[in-house]
């Protein structure tokens, strides 16, 4: 552990890493884990919260299509809110998408550039939606976390303080999880402890590190 992912002063192409699965399945602990082992990640989660933040152009658009009334009393959205919208209504959601994911992406691309810039071989990215939004094909390899339903559902209401209705509504609007598993170049199987989740995510940086670093070396 603590093995830093970098090649200082050795130019070499950055592998892209998608770290993806079903809402509660372990991504964000997952991403910690490979940040701890010196990949550098950001999450798609915090880049679509500053994307609305106020003043800015998808918080314009948010409160253009949703009314005043999807703003707190101190002028940020309304998350919980607009959740509910958006867990109900198919073009509202699609409409909210539309405004968020292009800032999303153009984050991303800034995280691998100044991840490349200090050196990095491999970077990730945290994505929830990224077969949904069809973006596999702007990444090396695709990491799926994946959990059973019920675990997933109970993690989420003990996460969120939410109700079991409450914690199925967003994986309702999501892929099926055999699709994804499907797309997915590596799978951690997170239904057990986290010791247990952390060694496959260990290995799977061994593996990437077999795969890629020796066609960096070789130029
Ligand atoms: C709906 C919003 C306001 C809910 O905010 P909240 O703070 O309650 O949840 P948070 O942002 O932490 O998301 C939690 C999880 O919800 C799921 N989720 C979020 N948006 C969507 C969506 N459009 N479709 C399906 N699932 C979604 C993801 O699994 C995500 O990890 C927020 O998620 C949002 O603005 N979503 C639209 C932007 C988006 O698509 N984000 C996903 C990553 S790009
Ligand atoms: N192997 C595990 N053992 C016990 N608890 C876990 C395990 N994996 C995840 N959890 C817990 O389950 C919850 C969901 O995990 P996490 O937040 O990492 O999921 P996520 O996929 O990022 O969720 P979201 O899509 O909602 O952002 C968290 O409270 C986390 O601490």
């Amino acid at each position: 552990m603590g093995r830093q992912h970098t090649t200082p002063g050795q130019p070499c192409r950055l592998i892209k890493i998608g770290v993806t699965g079903g809402v509660g399945s372990g991504k964000s602990l997952v991403c910690r884990r490979l940040q701890a082992s010196g990949v550098p990640v950001v999450s798609a989660d915090q880049l679509a919260r500053q994307a609305v933040e106020p003043h800015s152009r998808a918080h314009k658009q948010i409160v253009k299509r949703f009314g005043k009334d999807i703003l707190t009393a101190d002028g940020t959205i309304d998350r919980p809110r607009l959740r509910q919208i958006i867990t109900q209504d198919e073009a509202a959601r699609r409409d909210l998408e539309s405004y968020v994911h292009p800032e999303v992406g153009v984050q991303m691309q800034n995280h691998f550039r100044s991840a490349a810039a200090q050196g990095a071989w491999l970077a990730a990215v945290e994505v929830p939606l990224l077969f949904e939004a069809g973006l596999q094909d702007q990444f090396d390899a695709v990491i799926l976390v994946s959990g059973d339903t019920e675990v997933r559902i109970h993690r989420i209401m003990q996460r969120d303080n939410v109700s079991r209705q409450q914690a199925r509504a967003l994986m309702h609007i999501q892929m099926e999880e055999a699709q994804k598993r499907r797309m997915s170049d590596f799978i951690i199987e997170n239904n057990g402890s986290i010791d247990q989740m952390h060694a496959q995510v260990d290995r799977v940086l061994e593996k990437l590190a077999e795969k890629y670093k020796k066609i960096g070396e070789n130029g």
